[in-house]
């Protein structure tokens, strides 16, 4: 598989938003990637379901929802119905964390797990066969445009190597500071998608940017 490129549009300009998804959608990404924040969870608010309700009826590639919120468990079906094909919890705001990722799947969308930069990979042990996706936060979770963590790289192996034994078909995202500069040490480590969002949205050719991020690994033999 060719790994994915999921613009986040936390970076884009919201005077110019449904230009930004335009360029999405036009563009060789493969998903859109939309970051809800609570002021409690993180340090920072962002917004909600009405935003990716709007989002869902201007952008052709599916919207991946990445949940940075206290108690996700009593939005799940409403960031569905809003329009989600995946959403992704935080494994540090979910104590029942086996229940909440059935439940997105009772709902039809894919279920994702993110872990912030301390959170270990050991973690994942018990859960990893009912996330279609692991979400690996390469900077701490609330803004955009910080640098990547590089102890995130060895975590990515980890994951990848847990995948490989448990034989799952998870994708590891990685999330934060991703870019040119550093996507192929990501994908080298096992990285599926790489969500990018200062990198694209803050470029002088987004498209274009997007276009490389996608070019990116092609030739890779990526480690065991
Ligand atoms: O979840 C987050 C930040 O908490 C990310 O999705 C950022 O939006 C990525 O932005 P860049 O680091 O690529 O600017």
């Amino acid at each position: 598989m060719n790994h994915i490129i999921a613009p986040s549009l936390l970076a884009a300009d919201f005077t110019r938003l449904a230009d930004e998804i335009q360029m999405v959608n036009d563009s060789q990404a493969d998903w859109l990637h939309l970051d809800v924040m609570d002021g409690r969870f993180v340090p920072n608010i962002t917004f909600g379901m009405l935003l990716i309700d709007a989002a869902k009826q201007l952008c052709t590639k599916p919207l991946d929802v990445h949940l940075m919120i206290v108690e996700p468990e009593k939005y799940v079906e409403q960031f569905r119905e809003a329009g989600a094909d995946t959403i992704t919890v935080h494994l540090e705001a979910s104590p029942h964390l086996h229940r909440t990722l059935q439940q997105i799947k009772a709902t039809g969308a894919k279920a994702g797990v993110a872990i912030n930069p301390h959170t270990p990979a050991s973690s994942l042990e018990d859960i990893i066969e009912l996330a279609d996706l692991v979400c690996v936060m390469s900077v701490n979770p609330g803004f955009g445009g910080q640098k990547f963590i590089y102890n995130t790289i060895p975590k990515i192996r980890r994951i990848k190597d847990l995948i490989t034994v448990r034989n799952t078909e998870t994708l590891i995202e990685v999330d934060g500071g991703v870019g040119l500069h550093n996507a192929e040490k990501i994908l080298q480590a096992g990285a599926d998608v790489l969500v990018a969002g200062s990198s694209v949205f803050k470029a002088d050719d987004p498209a274009d940017a997007v276009a490389r991020l996608k070019d990116i690994g092609g030739e890779i033999q990526r480690f065991a």
